[in-house]
C-alpha cells in the first residue's frame, strides 16, 4: 500500500505541492489528472523517492520510497521512455533487472514482449521501433523488473490518438495480468476515466513563499482537489468510450478541474 501523508513538497522557493494526503490500496489502478505544472510529475516522482518531501511522507508498505526503489518494488514509465539507444529490445528488458540483482529470465522477457506485441522485435534496437513500441518496451521492463508499484507519467503523451487508445487497452490487460498497483499521471480526462479505479483530481499553480507570502504568490500550491471512484465495469476495451456511464464520468471530473481553474 501507498500511504502519502500531508505532504508538501517545494523548490527552493517554489512550493509545487502543499498537505497532500492519499492512500493508494495494494493492486488499485490509480490515475492523476489536472493542467499543466499542478504538481502531477512532483507527486508521482516523491512517491517513486526521486524528489524528497519537504513536509510530510511518503510510505510503500511502510518502507520509505528510496528503501522500496532499492528493492526494486518500484518500476518507472515515463513519457520519454529511456530506453537505451545501443541495447535491443531485448536487452532493455533484461537490463534493469540485471543490474536490481535479480535472477535473469530471458525468457520471461521474451514473453513479455510477445504479449505486448513485439514478437519479432526482440533484437531491434530502439531507433527501428515507433513510439508506441518503445513504450512497450519500457513498460515490459517495468514489469519484468518485478516491480508490485508502476509509476507511470504521461507515459502515451507523445503517441497519436488511435496508438494512445490501444496502449490503454494493452496496459489494462497487462494489469490484470499481472496485478500490480499503478499510478498513472495523464493530462486527459477521458484517459484518466478510461484507466482508472479511481481518478485523483489535482489543480493548482505553484505558489512563491515568501515574507510576503503565500497570499503574494503566483497561485495556490497544487493539491487534491477531488477524487472520483470509476465505477465502469472491467474488463474494458474500446467499446467503453461510447457508453453513457463513460460520458457522464468524464463530465464529472472535467467539471470538478474547471469549478477549480
Ligand atoms: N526540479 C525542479 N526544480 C524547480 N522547479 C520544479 C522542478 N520540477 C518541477 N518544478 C516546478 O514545480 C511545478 C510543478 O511541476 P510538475 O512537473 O510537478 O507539474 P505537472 O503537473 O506534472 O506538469 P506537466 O503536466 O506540465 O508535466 C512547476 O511550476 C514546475 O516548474
Amino acid at each position: 500500500m501507498i500511504d502519502v501523508r500531508n505532504l508538501s513538497v517545494s523548490y527552493g522557493d517554489l512550493r509545487a505541492l502543499d498537505d497532500v494526503s492519499v492512500d493508494i490500496a495494494d493492486g488499485e489502478f490509480v490515475t492523476v489528472v489536472g493542467p499543466s505544472g499542478c504538481g502531477k510529475t512532483t507527486l508521482l516522482r516523491t512517491i517513486g523517492g526521486l524528489e524528497s518531501p519537504t513536509t510530510g511522507r511518503v510510505r510503500v508498505d511502510g518502507d520509505p520510497p528510496e528503501v522500496a526503489q532499492s528493492d526494486a518494488r518500484l518500476g518507472f514509465v515515463f513519457q520519454d521512455h529511456t530506453l537505451l539507444p545501443w541495447k535491443t529490445a531485448l536487452e532493455n528488458v533484461t537490463f534493469l533487472r540485471r543490474m536490481a540483482g535479480k535472477e535473469p529470465d530471458s525468457e520471461g522477457a521474451r514473453d513479455l514482449l510477445a504479449t505486448t506485441g513485439l514478437d519479432g522485435f526482440e533484437d531491434a534496437r530502439p531507433a527501428e521501433l515507433s513510439g508506441g513500441m518503445k513504450q512497450r518496451v519500457a513498460i515490459a521492463r517495468a514489469i519484468h523488473l518485478g516491480a508490485d508499484v508502476l509509476l507511470m507519467d504521461e507515459p502515451f503523451g507523445e503517441l497519436d490518438e488511435i496508438t494512445r487508445d490501444e496502449m490503454g487497452v494493452e496496459i489494462l490487460r497487462l494489469w490484470r495480468e499481472n496485478r500490480k498497483t499503478v499510478v498513472f499521471v495523464t493530462h486527459s480526462v477521458p484517459e484518466a476515466v478510461f484507466l482508472g479505479d479511481r481518478c485523483l483530481v489535482v489543480s493548482g499553480a505553484p505558489a512563491v513563499d515568501g515574507p510576503t507570502s503565500p497570499a503574494s504568490g503566483t497561485g495556490a500550491p497544487g493539491r487534491i482537489v477531488a477524487e472520483f471512484d470509476i465505477d465502469l465495469p472491467r474488463p474494458r476495451d474500446e467499446s467503453v468510450f461510447g457508453s453513457e456511464a463513460f460520458g457522464r464520468a468524464v463530465a464529472e471530473v472535467r467539471g470538478a478541474l474547471h469549478d477549480d481553474a
